[in-house]
């Protein structure tokens, strides 16, 4: 204790001798100006006010931080040069401040080639090593030859306040001081270079981000470095689907004058509904790996009113992707028109959503003014019941585009076998392609079977098909004590047949075919078979049929040979995709 209070006046001693002798030599200066060499004065006054910026530097810790400015100001004015002084604080009553951003990603570059120390930091799951200027730290950089003394302050919010969270919140400001007599340059020159500098590193070397709701962040939103695997590549999804999507995404962020010309925001909207574990979350990774954009993870039950997510919104940036996951577990945004008076039960294991958000919020959010107060943005919306969803919601210029993302496909299957066992060829593939259609198993049951099989391919391709096969029996068993059902229609079919395309038969094998993997009597089925609702777009049939005794009963896509006409069952019908619900009941 003693030794620390000896230090403390020693350095205070010798501060304050060495803040005399500069004085003395200030005073000379200024006395002998006329007798000086030109140009010696400046090098002299910047050699002072460089020994004073270090002793700053030095003994200003040493103070309570709410002293510190004040200290600096003072000792500042010893240099006896005006100094003009640009506080940019990190957020403007409760914006974030761009231009703070675009200040401190400027002071990073710059860091990088100073021979200084500075703060190292890697943030958790990054693998990126941040270098920048620490609290209370400064920094030299000359600009045009100018010099700008850049410093980061460090101030605690300790008002009350009523947002839950906000108390003692931390508030960054950097500020930047220089020669009063180069305010101009500074102002017309040094701030527009680095906003420039900015916007042309933003994109190049930046970290990207995942942004998560949060009462008492600067703009609302609290950032976290975003890296995520998962890619177009990656995702186990049916090819021409994932082409169509990737072609959308090219389109609109290549349309900016387009939309401008088109007077509309540009922003796009996209609803991802589906089973559970059908890559839902996935999908939205691999949407903004594709497009490099930052991720805003907006937690709608986080949000206590409409005014908050309107705060939200305009905080966002551009080149980003909004999401808002299970829509529909968040608020009641259900059928407006449908709406019954009274309460609405809930779903057990689900809680009742306590956001204060309203439906109007959500839309005007989507799709109000507000919403193109920024750049490029995709807004995407997740649902695994879109039928609960109200139709406001799911229109054009809100969620321009719905992605319907279903059970596993042989498209999905061979993505998973290529990522999880790097198999692209095997016979065990050609199986399940004609068991696929009809079994209903999403990517992540397939890639948890892949997972847990020890990194043995073998092994994984028959636990997969023995866990088809499983879903599939346990289907039929139920059928089999099912009551005979005897088809109104058959009669009427049977009449109909001959004047029937060969198409419908063919659509017909497509079942029968299943059958036989299920393990029934195919001929006799066959006999007892009604086709009903067909219709074909060139080369594609759809199908729906039951089989007399099981109720099996599929829909599904199919393609079929018109060659082979009324060759009764012996053409090959492949089955190219199941429609969503294809499934023996
Ligand atoms: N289409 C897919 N392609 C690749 N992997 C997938 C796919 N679907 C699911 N998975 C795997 O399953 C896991 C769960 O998937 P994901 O979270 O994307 O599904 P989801 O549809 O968003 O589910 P939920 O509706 O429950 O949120 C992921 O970790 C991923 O590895």
């Amino acid at each position: 204790m003693e030794k620390s209070l000896m230090e403390f006046l020693f350095s205070w001693q010798s501060m304050s001798t060495m803040l005399a002798s500069i004085m003395v030599m200030q005073t000379a200066i200024t006395n002998f100006r006329q007798f000086l060499p030109p140009g010696f004065e400046r090098c002299v006054r910047d050699f002072l006010s460089k020994v004073i910026q270090t002793a700053i530097n030095y003994f200003l810790y040493l103070l309570p931080s709410k002293f510190q400015r004040f200290v600096r100001d003072l000792l500042l004015s010893f240099t006896c040069e005006s100094r003009g002084t640009i506080v940019i604080k990190e957020d403007d009553n409760s914006y974030s401040n761009d231009l703070y951003d675009a200040a401190h990603s400027y002071l990073t570059s710059q860091c990088l080639f100073s021979p200084k120390v500075f703060n190292f930091s890697k943030h958790k799951n990054s693998r990126k090593i941040i270098k920048k200027m620490g609290s209370n730290q400064s920094f030299e950089v000359t600009f045009e030859g100018v010099k700008v003394q850049w410093s980061l302050q460090q101030s605690s919010n300790d008002q009350s306040s009523s947002d839950i969270g906000r108390n003692n919140s931390i508030h960054h400001s950097l500020e930047l001081s220089f020669d009063e007599q180069h305010v101009q340059k500074i102002h017309d020159s040094y701030i527009p270079h680095i906003v420039e500098v900015y916007e042309s590193i933003r994109f190049k070397n930046r970290q990207r981000r995942l942004y998560t709701n949060r009462l008492g962040s600067p703009g609302g939103w609290r950032p976290m470095p975003f890296v995520h695997p998962s890619t177009f590549e990656t995702l186990a999804m049916d090819k021409v689907m994932k082409t169509e999507i990737q072609e959308d995404l090219k389109r609109f962020i290549g349309r900016k004058d387009y939309y401008t010309k088109a007077g509309r925001a540009w922003k796009r909207g996209y609803l991802l509904h589906g089973p559970p574990g059908t890559g839902k979350t996935s999908m939205i990774a691999a949407i903004a790996n594709f497009l490099d954009f930052d991720i805003y993870d907006l937690e709608l039950t986080g949000v206590y009113s409409n005014s908050s997510l309107m705060n939200l919104l305009i905080n966002t940036s551009s080149k980003s992707v909004i999401v808002v996951e299970d829509i529909d577990c968040s608020l009641d945004l259900s059928n407006r028109k449908k709406k019954k008076k009274k309460k609405k039960k809930v779903e057990p294991g689900r809680k009742r959503s306590s956001s204060g958000v309203s439906l109007s919020g959500v839309l005007n959010f989507v799709d109000g003014l507000w919403s193109c107060c920024a750049g490029e943005r995709l807004i995407i919306f997740t649902t695994n019941h879109k039928e609960k969803l109200d139709p406001a919601l799911l229109r054009a210029g809100r969620m321009d585009k719905h992605i319907q993302l279903s059970y596993c496909g042989i498209d999905g299957f061979k993505i998973l076998t290529k990522n999880y066992l790097g198999i692209e060829e095997h016979e065990v593939i050609k199986k399940v392609e004609k068991v696929l259609p009809f079994v209903k198993i999403t990517p992540a049951d397939i890639a948890e079977i892949f997972m847990s099989s020890d990194g043995n391919a073998e092994i994984a391709l028959v636990n997969v098909v023995e866990e088809m096969e499983r879903r599939l029996k346990k289907v039929g068993d139920s059928e089999v004590v099912a009551e005979a059902f005897i088809d109104p229609t058959w009669e009427n079919f049977k009449a109909r047949y001959a004047s029937q395309a060969t198409r419908k038969l063919h659509q017909l094998q497509v079942i029968f075919r299943a059958r036989r993997l299920l393990g029934f009597g195919l001929r006799r089925s066959c006999q007892n078979t009604v086709a009903t609702s067909i219709g074909t777009s060139a080369g594609y049939g759809k199908f729906r049929g039951r089989i007399r005794g099981s109720k099996l009963k599929a829909y599904g896509i199919v393609d079929f040979d018109m060659q082979d006409e009324f060759d009764d069952f012996k053409g090959v019908t492949k089955v190219i995709r199941a429609s969503p619900g294809s499934r023996p009941i």
